[in-house]
């Protein structure tokens, strides 16, 4: 009898960080396929901050939801031949008993990665979910023209690092909040930012006017930070309401934040682009990636048993890039 490993939320989480015994593993007998299923072995499994904001009013137990990317292992279904790449809404478990129907919470439905050349890891990271946050966010939301001013908090993450990357592809003066010295220079020397600011030791204001006003703010963290970029910016700017991680697993979430100049500022989710446009997003990633336009930073923690703490890892800071786990 085969066995598949899986993690239960057992325990609300009760503070911003989850505690390691919030998790179980579980095992779980594989079923015989029936006709229409498939079994996918789990390759590169995400962590992503949504692991957190969406905890909050949901009952326990639960399965830990999420992206992962795996290999077909088994198959009764033809358009998901053994062997075929699969990234599905699955989970954190180790092996998924699938059909062509999306899951019932997040409505994915299983698919074929379009990574090409360059690592199946980055289906779940700049060519999956993140990346596409990042590509339409800034450009359907932001709308970033040449020689803009553009700024984006949690800048060293899978998100952030993107939007930066992207903003500078099209012209634009960039800058870039992250939580460390590493994440800054790797934002500066590496990633080709204009200007980047650890928040937790610099006086934000004070940086910001010595980078001048801001044209289009990407905001993933909310809160303190987020007030005092709106208040830097340039009358007629956009900005994109993309995550407000700072506010997760607070009493009171994300209060109404406002510019003092008149801006357009729109909350948006990913799943708001069908999925032509967010397939065109990525076949722009990718060509970008392949012709080395971008880099795609990752964080990647080995072994399964490793969830829970990269989970942990990243709400803390610790990741480069895209945060996930190879199994
Ligand atoms: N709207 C949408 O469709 C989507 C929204 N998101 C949102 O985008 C944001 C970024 O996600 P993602 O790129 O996957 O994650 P990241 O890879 O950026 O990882 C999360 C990062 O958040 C930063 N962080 C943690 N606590 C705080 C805090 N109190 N203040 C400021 N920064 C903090 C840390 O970086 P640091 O070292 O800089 O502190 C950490 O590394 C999140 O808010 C997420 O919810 C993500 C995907 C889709
Ligand atoms: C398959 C589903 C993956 C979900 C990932 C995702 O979209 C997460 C996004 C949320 C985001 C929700 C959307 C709108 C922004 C509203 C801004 C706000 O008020 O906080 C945000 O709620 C937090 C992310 O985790």
């Amino acid at each position: 009898m085969r066995k598949l490993r899986k993690y239960v939320v057992r325990k609300a989480f009760k503070d911003y960080l989850p505690e390691r015994n919030d998790f179980e593993i579980v095992d779980e007998v594989i079923p015989a396929l029936n006709d229409g299923e498939f079994l996918v072995k789990a390759e590169y499994i995400s962590v992503d901050p949504y692991m957190r904001s969406f905890a909050d009013g949901r009952d326990v137990p639960y399965d830990q939801f999420g992206f992962q990317v795996g290999k077909v292992v088994d198959s009764r279904n033809s358009h998901y031949p053994a062997d075929i790449h699969v990234v599905s809404h699955s989970g954190w478990r180790d092996f998924s008993v699938l059909t062509a129907e999306p899951d019932p919470m997040f409505n994915v439905t299983p698919y074929r990665p379009h990574t090409g050349s360059l690592p199946i890891s980055l289906a779940i990271g700049a060519l999956g979910m993140p990346g596409i946050t990042a590509y339409l966010g800034l450009t359907e939301i932001c709308d970033p023209k040449e020689n803009e001013t553009v700024c984006v908090t949690s800048a060293g993450g899978a998100v952030g690092s993107l939007v930066g990357q992207i903003a500078k592809l099209k012209g634009c003066t960039v800058i870039g909040f992250a939580g460390s010295d590493h994440k800054v220079n790797m934002l500066l020397n590496e990633l080709g930012f204009d200007y980047a600011f650890n928040y937790k030791t610099t006086n934000v204001k004070e940086a910001l006017n010595s980078t001048g006003n801001i044209d289009c703010y990407f905001d993933n963290v909310g809160g303190e930070l987020a007030k005092i970029i709106l208040g830097n910016m340039k009358e007629h700017g956009r900005v994109a309401i993309c995550g407000s991680i700072s506010t997760y697993g607070k009493k009171s979430r994300r209060k109404a934040l406002k510019a003092p100049v008149s801006v357009k500022m729109e909350a948006f989710s990913f799943t708001q682009w069908d999925i032509t446009k967010q397939q065109a997003a990525v076949s722009q990633l990718r060509d970008w990636l392949e012709s080395g336009a971008i880099k795609a930073k990752e964080t990647i923690t080995n072994g399964f048993e490793e969830l829970p703490d990269t989970l942990l890892a990243m709400l803390k800071g610790e990741n480069v890039g895209k945060a996930v786990v190879k199994v």
